[in-house]
């Protein structure tokens, strides 16, 4: 913070320690509004009891009771609770991973601990903390400015006032003053939740969570949107159709049952079997678990979510445009060579810079802060106090007055600095070459030659600036622009800043994966083209540069936008026309962006992707994804994960449908002949439908992702979840399983056996039958030996012992057979079992390999 405008130098600003803040925050408790409550154990268990399978299940015990069967009436109920339990387990653990998200997602501050900056969460920030506000920031608690350079505030949040007002420091210390209200212009005070719209500042915390003007007004931000996803509205479209055929059935079976067999209070149990055999409750369920644990496990690498929806979209991105500088390259510059006067003098570390470059560092140096932030900067100053020292080109001494930012309009700054003893004030600007021209007023021959020594220079990938410098009388008035400074050439300088390790395998990996990249820079198209080069971007479209893309019109920009793959010399505002471009021509379009002006292009685009380490909190709140590492690996990973995700839940909805045909059949088939003994009574039901078959869907929530996942073009927006091949693919496998399962019912029953006896073998084979389809279903391309040696799935062992345990504990342990109506089976049955159940998957084994060729482009799981 050096600039005078309005501002003083606050040496006694330097923060709290670690362990004060620590305390205050203990003693204060965190900064953020109480929010909504969490609900109590009784409202979620109120909220379970009202979903329809439980008032089956309670329908069903009272039914039993009223048939003066207590046992099974009992049973019943204790299923209710067993089901409230894991309702509620799957709650907490959806809301512990939603929770940890928004956490991350939260605003950060920036704060001054120990004398030093530190990134923290909101949250953190305790009363009497130093706080430095930069534009784009959310101010994260009321606070008093000790500082403030054209500081300007968006405080709608409070007064509704849509126009930001402006602020200044504060008068006299800022630790005597006290808050004042959130109106009026020139004010210094800023408040939590409001925006920094322009301008920086440094900030004294006065007051925390509800203990600000936001807390008092009780209006928490919202900070994840939430809403039904397109894939949300699907799913629910297929549960209503399919509760409705289920309640149909449902009464039919009763209608039957009781006509056929004269019993209509078992009819009606028969008919509660067939719903609660029917309704569709884990689809939903799956579908939220799968989302939020997929976002959890996203957010471990580096990609936060901020829209559930993003994670479906994730996968059908088909283009994904990234900033240069921090994405593809690290954003850690050094200053590489000097070019003055045609001679170029590579810096290299321990050379002694000659004499004749000095004044280029020195001017470079004086146009950058003297704590400077952005890299570039730092790289002149580190090389300055290098290269400089024990020189008169050094001036600790001299004092800052005036700083012309860089903008849109103009890509240089410049300096104005006074020194103790001087006549004059010296001017230092720096900025892109061409407004560097420009400063110095270059003729078409001279802004010719520059044009040459700035190729020559950015053709290795190095960014190029110029330097200028020009005087002032000390009694002069300033003027309101750099260009009427009488500005003078100095010299070029190059920056190098690495490209990330990693960056050009993930352009590649993308591009398998039918994602094209395109680079967007602020730099000079020498640099970027560099850059591309060795990120191995397509080039074959040539380049288009900001001030082209103004003249070119729609149409002709649309056309191009197909193979143009890197932009440079690009503003902020253009990357809104970008993403439009590409949209009409039918792209997915993922948009990384950081600044405040980023904000309509993150909110345009189909996955708007915000940097989490540099990004502004205004890019964060307008973006569905933050990366927080910033890497473009990341953003390839996060698309992978996507893609994976999607793939696992269309596995777990197909096994989920496969799994309910022959469930269904075997509720209603023997219905129909009166002589048949019902095999799945309620109590057996609610056993597979309410432990089994969830508990199975988890397997696949942890599945791997496919090694082939990103070889595959994107999926199409607007293809559904349920596609006609894997609808096929889930009913054969049902109904082989149904085949199967009635086969041995049949067998049982020609074998004169008891009816325990029937229901026994038969239940026996429908629970191998399950287990038998989520192996199949694992992988739609590797056979199951594969599966199972080249993946890890740590949750699957525990879903196979635990149901085959389950089983023999009702099998063989002669309370439970008699509790559940199922009787003695010998090891004949327990093999037919067996090999029926595994036989009514198997088929689905020799299609694999049958279509191995063609299965390496159909996108099933
Ligand atoms: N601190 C600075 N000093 C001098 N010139 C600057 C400074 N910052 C930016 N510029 C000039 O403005 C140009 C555009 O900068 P901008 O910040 O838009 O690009 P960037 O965001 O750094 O790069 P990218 O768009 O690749 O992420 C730079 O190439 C440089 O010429």
């Amino acid at each position: 913070m050096n600039s005078t405008d309005d501002t003083a130098p606050t040496s006694e600003l330097r923060g709290l320690t670690t362990d004060e803040a620590a305390r205050r925050l203990a003693q204060d408790g965190p900064n953020e509004l109480p929010t909504a409550k969490p609900r109590t154990l009784l409202q979620q268990a109120w909220a379970v009891i009202r979903q329809p399978m439980i008032l089956l299940l309670l329908v069903a015990g009272t039914v039993n009771f009223a048939l003066a069967e207590p046992l099974d009436g009992a049973i019943l109920m204790s299923f209710v609770v067993v089901v409230i339990a894991i309702s509620v387990y799957q709650e907490h653990k959806t809301e512990n991973a939603l929770a940890a998200l928004r956490n991350l997602s939260s605003p950060r501050a920036l704060v001054v601990r120990d004398g030093r900056q530190l990134r923290i969460p909101g949250r953190e920030v305790v009363r009497g903390d130093v706080v430095l506000l930069v534009e784009g920031d959310r101010v994260p608690a009321d606070a008093v400015l000790a500082e403030a350079a054209s500081l300007s505030a968006d405080e709608s949040a409070l007064t509704g006032e849509a126009v930001p007002v402006r602020k200044r420091r504060v008068e006299g210390q800022p630790g005597a003053a006290t808050m004042g209200p959130p109106d009026g212009d020139a004010t210094p005070w800023v408040f939590s939740g409001t925006l920094v719209v322009k301008g920086r500042g440094v900030a004294l915390v006065m007051g925390t969570g509800s203990d600000t003007e936001l807390g008092r007004i009780g209006t928490a931000l919202r900070t994840i949107e939430e809403g039904p996803t397109p894939l949300q509205r699907e799913i629910g479209r297929l549960v209503r159709i399919i509760a409705v055929l289920g309640l149909l059935a449902a009464a039919a079976v009763a209608v039957i049952y009781g006509l056929t067999r004269g019993v209509w209070l078992e009819g009606v149990l028969a008919g509660i079997a067939t719903a609660m055999a029917m309704l569709p409750e884990e689809f939903p369920v799956v579908l939220t678990v799968f989302l939020a644990l997929g976002a959890w496990r996203m957010s471990q690498r580096h990609v936060l979510t901020r829209r559930p929806p993003v994670v479906e979209t994730l996968g059908s991105a088909t283009v994904v445009c990234v900033d240069k500088t921090g994405t593809l390259t690290l954003n850690r510059m050094t200053v590489r060579e000097f070019t003055v006067g045609g001679r170029t003098h590579v810096v290299e570390p321990g050379v002694p810079l000659p004499e004749e470059f000095h004044e280029v560092a020195e001017y470079a140096v004086l146009a950058s802060p003297v704590d400077p932030f952005d890299p570039m900067d730092t790289a002149f100053t580190a090389l300055g106090s290098r290269a400089l020292a024990g020189t008169e080109h050094l001036h600790p001494g001299w004092e800052l007055v005036r700083e012309y930012p860089l903008s849109e309009q103009l890509l240089a700054l410049a300096h104005v600095w006074r020194s103790p003893d001087g006549a004059d004030q010296v001017v230092a600007a720096k900025g892109a070459p061409e407004a560097i021209a420009d400063l110095c007023h270059f003729d078409a021959d001279r802004t010719a030659a520059l044009r040459r020594e700035v190729d020559a220079a950015t053709s290795a990938g190095l960014r190029v600036l110029g330097v200028a410098r020009a005087s002032i009388g000390r009694a002069e008035a300033l003027p309101t622009e750099q260009h009427e400074f009488d500005f003078e050439f100095v010299g070029l300088a190059g920056l190098h800043d690495p490209v990330r390790p990693g960056a050009a395998e993930a352009v590649a990996e993308l591009r398998r994966a039918g994602v094209r990249t395109v680079m967007i820079t602020g730099d000079y198209p020498g640099t970027a083209i560099a850059i591309a080069r060795e990120i191995g971007l397509d080039l074959a479209g040539g380049v288009i540069t900001g001030p082209e893309l103004t003249e070119l019109r729609d149409e002709d920009l649309a056309r191009r936008i197909r193979d143009v793959s890197v932009f440079a010399r690009m503003v902020p505002d253009q990357k809104l026309r970008l993403v439009r471009a590409l949209q009409s021509d039918g792209e997915v379009v993922g948009m990384t962006g950081d600044g405040v002006n980023d904000a309509p292009a993150l909110r345009a685009a189909d996955i708007g992707i915000a940097m989490g380490a540099r990004g502004t909190d205004v890019a964060r709140e307008s973006a569905a994804l933050v990366i927080t590492d910033d890497d473009v690996s990341s953003i390839a990973g996060g698309i992978r994960k996507g893609r994976a995700i999607f793939e696992n839940l269309r596995k777990a909805m197909a096994y989920i449908i496969a799994v309910h045909v022959p469930i269904v059949g075997m509720s209603l088939i023997p219905v129909f002949v009166a002589e048949w003994p019902l095999v799945l009574l309620p109590a057996l039901i609610a056993f597979l439908e309410l432990i089994i078959d969830p508990a199975c869907s988890v397997v696949f929530e942890a599945e791997e992702a496919d090694p082939g996942i990103m070889e595959q073009p994107p999926r199409g927006l607007a293809e559904p979840m349920f596609g006609r091949r894997l609808l096929a693919i889930a009913v054969a496998q049902g109904v082989s399983m149904l085949v199967a399962v009635l086969a041995v019912y049949v067998w049982a029953l020609l074998g004169d056996r008891p009816d325990e006896a029937v229901r026994s073998v038969t239940f026996a084979t429908l629970v191998f039958g399950n287990l038998a389809l989520i192996l199949v279903n694992r992988s739609w391309r590797l056979p199951v030996w594969r599966t199972f040696r080249e993946r890890r799935n740590p949750t699957l062992k525990w879903i196979l012992l635990g149901a085959t345990a389950l089983l023999a504990l009702l099998l063989l342990v002669p309370a439970f057979r008699d509790a559940f109506g199922l009787g003695a089976l010998d090891v004949r049955d327990w093999v037919v079992a067996l090999a029926a159940g595994v036989g009514g998957a198997a088929w689905f084994e020799v299609v694999k390999v049958v279509s191995r060729p063609a299965a390496a482009t159909p996108r099933g799981p």
